[in-house]
């Protein structure tokens, strides 16, 4: 299948640090790709590199059979490329409500029907499970839940390729378990990159799974392979016994 996603050689350095470091990965449609590794392994600056926030010092994105490398973030999302980071895209004055119409608006050609804005606002808010809180300024939300905004925003683009950054964070076990399902039913139409620390999460969820230690790919596999891997398990997951802890 033609991948929706590739990178090749990507890298960022920050001084001397190789933060990612020539990294070439694919994805293909309607994958669900987790992104694990220990703290610092530049997952979140690979995902930044794909959605444009980070520039690369070196390599080349194509998205769709785009060139997308030096297309600024709004292209990107244009093409079908969401992010949600932890919570740094949350307007914490606005209601719930507000937070998801202004990237619904995004969507629609004609600007601001109402009805097209509300019903687009209160599906994504539905499918969150953030219904009935969509008068609520964002800011007074828990953490959990302001991720969860996050995410509605992201939906509201409908995305082809929907990048979550430890999206679990802050859930409680419930919300994990909505969380869950969401994710497969968001897989239905589009791709999803998944960084999560949540071993068990990543271990239901992803069709394959991308190791990444000190900026580069360490292994790639079914969580099966990734868990049998001996490397995997002593650069990230510890002895057999720890498996599932968090990272
Ligand atoms: N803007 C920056 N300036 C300097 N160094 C940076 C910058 N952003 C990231 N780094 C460094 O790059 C490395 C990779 O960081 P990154 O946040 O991508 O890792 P990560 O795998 O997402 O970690 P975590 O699981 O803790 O979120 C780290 O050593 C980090 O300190």
């Amino acid at each position: 299948m033609t991948p929706l996603l590739t990178t090749r050689g990507l890298a960022r350095h920050y001084g001397g640090l190789k933060a990612v470091d020539g990294v070439d990965f694919s994805v293909v449609p309607g994958e669900i790709r987790a992104i694990i590794g220990p703290n610092g392994a530049g997952k979140t600056t690979f995902v930044s590199l794909i959605c444009g926030r980070v520039a690369p010092s070196a390599g080349m994105i194509v998205f769709d059979g785009n060139d997308v490398t030096n297309l600024p973030p709004h292209r990107r999302v244009r093409l079908g490329i969401a992010y949600t980071f932890q919570i740094t895209s949350v307007f914490a004055n606005l209601t719930a409500y507000d937070n998801v119409a202004l990237p619904v608006q995004r969507t629609l050609t004609d600007g601001r029907r109402h009805g097209a804005v509300h019903a687009g606002v209160m599906s994504a808010l539905e499918r969150v499970g953030l219904a009935g809180r969509e008068h609520d300024v964002a800011g007074t939300l828990s953490y959990g839940h302001q991720r969860l905004l996050e995410v509605a925003m992201g939906l509201a683009l409908k995305p082809r390729l929907l990048i979550l950054d430890e999206p679990t964070q802050g859930l409680s076990d419930g919300e994990i378990e909505n969380f869950i399902t969401l994710v497969r039913e968001i897989a239905r139409d589009a791709t999803v990159l998944l960084i999560e620390h949540n071993m068990p999460v990543v271990m239901e969820l992803a069709d394959r799974i991308t190791v990444m230690n000190g900026g580069r790919i360490l292994a790639e596999g079914t969580p099966q392979q990734i868990r049998a891997n001996a490397d995997v398990q002593h650069a990230y997951l510890g002895t057999p016994e720890e498996e599932g802890a968090d990272g």
